[in-house]
């Protein structure tokens, strides 16, 4: 069976945090694939809807201190139940906060040998 079939046979509901530029146009391609994308803002969401989701996809692109700590909380929730994690480091290096806060990402989220990829 292919990667599209799967998709769309199966419930593939792909939980994510947004940024404000392309956060219509990646919950789009999700449903164009037959997904369904559903955008979590709030933590308290987590623990009903990350059980049920087929993965997550965290982006870093408009990242403030709360969006980034958001971001960890869903990581850490999907790692929790072992769901398969897109991260999407926007500008990781362009400036020292962002590289500061994509390896707390994967320090607090991934495993710690993911990390090191971003020595
Ligand atoms: N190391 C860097 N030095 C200068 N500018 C950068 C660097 N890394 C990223 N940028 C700028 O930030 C923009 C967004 O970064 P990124 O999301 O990583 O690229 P892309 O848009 O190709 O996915 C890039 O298009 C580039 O203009
Ligand atoms: C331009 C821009 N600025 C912050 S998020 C963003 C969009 C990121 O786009 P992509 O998901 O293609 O890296």
């Amino acid at each position: 069976m292919s990667i599209l079939e799967d998709i769309q046979t199966k419930p593939a509901m792909v939980i994510m945090n947004g940024n404000h530029v392309t956060e219509q146009l990646v919950a789009d391609v999700i449903s164009y694939l037959g997904g369904s994308p559903l955008i979590a803002e709030d933590y308290q969401d987590d623990a009903n809807l990350v059980p049920l989701s087929a993965a997550i996809d965290l982006n870093m692109g408009t990242i403030t201190k709360s969006s980034h700590q958001r971001l960890i909380q869903l990581g850490q929730t999907a790692n929790q139940h072992g769901k398969p994690i897109v991260f999407d480091p926007v500008g990781v290096g362009a400036s020292p906060l962002r590289k500061a806060q994509a390896r707390e990402t994967f320090r607090e989220s991934f495993n710690a040998s993911d990390s090191r990829q971003l020595e």
